[in-house]
């Protein structure tokens, strides 16, 4: 399989902030990659760093068989990048945004690639309404559309679904997989965990490291997670009271059950023993990707660089 990013040691600072620290990276194409971490982890950065928006302080390598540092316009070219917020034209209809569009980019052919991008994206009936009066679901759509006008090789994805309904949601990742079927290598940032596991491959990033690289599954496993699914009553004042035992790196309450994680069996099933008997029932769960996060968060393995006495890497 092509290799659509092959990066490697990718820094970016901002001042005496070093937001991208050291980051390698490879996707094949026609992959979707999900970026998760906590807020200011460095994903937009990141995903501004491989398509040239943004120039790197280091690192090597190509985008699109490109080299990333010194043919970023060609790149650019090739490249399709949504926004957080939606950028188009409130006080424009549908198919007038994407026309403008498609003259600022000087793109050929423009009433076609419009008319394709309406059908593709099922907003044909729409064309005439204003962008303005879309709800949060359609205006993504629309913000994709203008995205891929210009058939790009790849595109990249910054929390796209932010603050949209779960079945607009599900119909935005559904094309996601068309174009990825066809070829595109997309790039996402997102704080979705459905939206996580509907990726090929994630990368978790922590203080602008790149910690955890793999399919949902890999993750998954080399976390080494364990966790236990709890139902009873009083759910919620137990989670609290379990989230301070020794050995249990989260408890948290989902409707009727509790989720107890840790990464040492014997404390975990310590911790839980006082409750081991009836109404209390108790199972070993496979632990979730939102499970596996938290652990990452916490670990103090992964404390932001700076703030670490020595590297317990190295112990
Ligand atoms: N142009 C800039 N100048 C200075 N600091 C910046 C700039 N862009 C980003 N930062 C800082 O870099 C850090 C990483 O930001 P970034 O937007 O990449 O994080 P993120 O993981 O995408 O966050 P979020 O999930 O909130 O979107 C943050 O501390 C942010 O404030």
């Amino acid at each position: 399989m092509t290799r659509a990013i092959d990066v490697r040691g990718l820094n970016k600072s901002f001042g005496d902030k070093h937001v991208v620290r050291d980051v390698t990276i490879a996707v094949d194409e026609g992959r979707i990659t999900g970026f998760l971490g906590p807020n200011g982890s460095g994903k937009t950065t990141t995903l501004r760093l491989l398509c040239g928006l943004l120039t790197p302080d280091s690192g090597e390598g190509e985008v699109l068989g490109l080299n990333f540092r010194t043919e970023s316009a060609g790149i650019k070219r090739q490249t399709g990048y949504m926004t957080q917020r939606f950028s188009l034209y409130d006080d424009m209809t549908i198919s007038e945004n994407l026309t403008f569009v498609a003259r600022v980019y000087g793109l050929d052919d423009r009433a076609g690639r419009v008319d394709r991008a309406l059908a593709r994206l099922g907003l044909a009936d729409r064309r005439h309404q204003l962008a303005g009066a879309l709800s949060g679901g359609w205006k993504q759509r629309l913000a994709l559309a203008a995205a891929t006008l210009h058939e790009p090789r790849l595109l990249l994805l910054d929390e796209p679904t932010a603050g949209v309904d779960p079945k607009a949601r599900r119909e935005f990742w559904d094309e996601i997989h068309e174009l990825a079927a066809a070829g595109l290598t997309v790039l996402v940032s997102t704080h979705y965990m459905d939206e996580a596991e509907r990726c090929h491959d994630i990368g978790y990033i922590l203080h602008g490291e790149l910690i955890a690289r793999g399919t949902g599954r890999q993750i998954v496993d080399a976390s080494r997670l364990i966790t236990f699914n709890g139902e009873g009553p009083d759910i919620d004042r137990l989670a609290h009271k379990l989230s301070t035992q020794a050995g249990v790196i989260s408890a948290s309450a989902f409707g009727a059950a509790v989720h107890v994680s840790g990464l040492d069996r014997a404390a975990l099933e310590k911790a839980i023993q006082p409750y081991r008997q009836p109404p209390y029932r108790w199972t070993e769960v496979a632990p979730s990707l939102e499970d596996v996060f938290i652990q990452l968060m916490g670990d103090p393995r992964n404390e932001r660089p700076e703030d670490r006495t020595e590297d317990p890497r190295l112990s």
